[in-house]
């Protein structure tokens, strides 16, 4: 569940010692929220009013080029990846100059072993797939990582608060994280709810539909307190993570776009960019679909919002740097990596980055009048490959 214990906590991870080479998270608070739940819950309405989605078509790299092997996090998440399929992982980046491979914890130190004296970097996801996990475990986790050597986190948001609302008074500043006014109870129901859905295939958001400002629905979710869903409590642990993780690693927070309506998309968007993170990222790939057309207009318009200064933010931005979206989840083919960094995303997370590098290469050899093939390609997590 979302809660997490206010008492500051210096425990070890499980299984861990006190050696530094293997740390616990020493002593931490939890951060202090900067506004009441009621004040995020404004601020937030305001930018479901005024953002406007725009559907521009950005500049990508050229297919094939070094820099948009440079988007590409080289990702292998199942459960059962072996040693043998990591180190391949790892070559094949190597080879291809991919920005990272992107792993779980248990792989990180093999990865930046097996990376040494290269380019490609080692990303760990966190709180992987759910989301749910407390605080502390995704700062113990987060913590592990870095220590390993990853320079950079993809941390799942705990998006069933955004779809849990509360009937009581939000609560107001300056507490100590215990974010949830919800019951375990009715939290892990609503986990369940949510994760039964998904897995029976449901794509569709579970609430709220999302127009242009000025229309009379639902976008403003957030008008009535018994709606508020508890933002400060995802705001302290994203802080939380930032303080624990500062610059230079990279914080990507992966908001599993297929649960949510697009008005929570830019509630969580929102937060992240006040926790400083430096992506939002789409989907797991392991619940619900994977990333849309939509969700990426509808982030990279976001992002741009919060870095914009204008008059009714007193010219200032919630984040002065862009933050940038990655793309992942289902991107399987050359066609769909384009699209994706078209429609503004500067990563793509994929399990199919070795296919999508072949089929560009086929597609520049047959534009230069060759008829060059490459070899097969081993996907991860699907074998029902795409064609370009
Ligand atoms: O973060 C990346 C995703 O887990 C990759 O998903 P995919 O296996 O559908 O490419």
């Amino acid at each position: 569940m979302a809660s997490a214990d206010p008492t500051p906590r210096s425990d070890p991870v499980p299984g861990e010692t006190n050696d530094t080479s293997n740390p616990g998270i020493g002593d931490i608070e939890i951060m202090t929220d900067r506004y009441t739940n009621s004040e995020w819950a404004a601020h937030i309405a305001e930018t479901q009013q005024k953002i406007v989605v725009k559907k521009e078509k950005y500049w990508a790299p050229g297919i094939g080029s070094k820099e948009f092997a440079e988007t590409i996090d080289h990702t292998l998440l199942k459960l059962d990846a072996t040693p043998s399929q990591i180190d391949t992982l790892c070559s094949e980046a190597r080879t291809e100059g991919f920005k990272s491979v992107c792993v779980r914890l248990n792989y990180i130190s093999r990865c930046v072993s097996n990376l040494k004296g290269s380019s490609v970097v080692v990303a760990c996801v966190v709180g992987f797939h759910e989301g749910t996990q407390d605080t502390y475990s995704k700062l113990r986790e987060a913590r592990a990582a870095v220590a390993a050597g990853a320079s950079e986190l993809d941390i799942v948001l705990n998006h069933t608060i955004l779809t849990q609302t509360s009937t009581s008074t939000p609560k107001t500043s300056n507490h100590k994280a215990n974010p949830s006014n919800t019951t375990t109870e009715s939290m892990t129901a609503s986990n369940a709810a949510a994760n039964s859905k998904s897995r029976n295939g449901a794509s569709t958001p579970a609430e709220g539909t999302y127009s242009l400002p000025g229309s009379s629905s639902r976008l403003n979710e957030s008008n009535h307190k018994e709606d508020i869903p508890n933002y400060s409590a995802i705001y302290t642990e994203l802080a939380t993570l930032r303080s624990l993780c500062p610059s230079p690693t990279t914080l990507k927070l992966i908001l599993e776009t297929s649960q949510l309506s697009p008005p929570k998309i830019l509630a969580a968007a929102h937060l992240a960019a006040a926790a400083n993170f430096d992506f939002i990222k789409t989907s797991t790939g392991f619940n619900g679909r994977g990333a849309t057309l939509e969700d990426i207009q509808l982030m990279v318009s976001a992002a741009e919002f919060f870095s914009t200064k204008t008059k009714n933010n007193d010219g200032s931005p919630v984040r002065p740097r862009k933050m940038q979206v990655k793309a992942s989840g289902g991107i399987r083919s050359l066609p769909d990596a384009v699209k994706m960094l078209e429609a503004g995303a500067t990563r793509l997370g994929t399990s199919s980055g070795l296919w999508i590098m072949q089929e560009s290469r086929r597609v520049l050899g047959e534009k230069e009048g060759g008829n060059r093939r490459d070899g097969p390609t081993r996907l991860y997590t699907d074998d029902s490959v795409g064609g370009y």
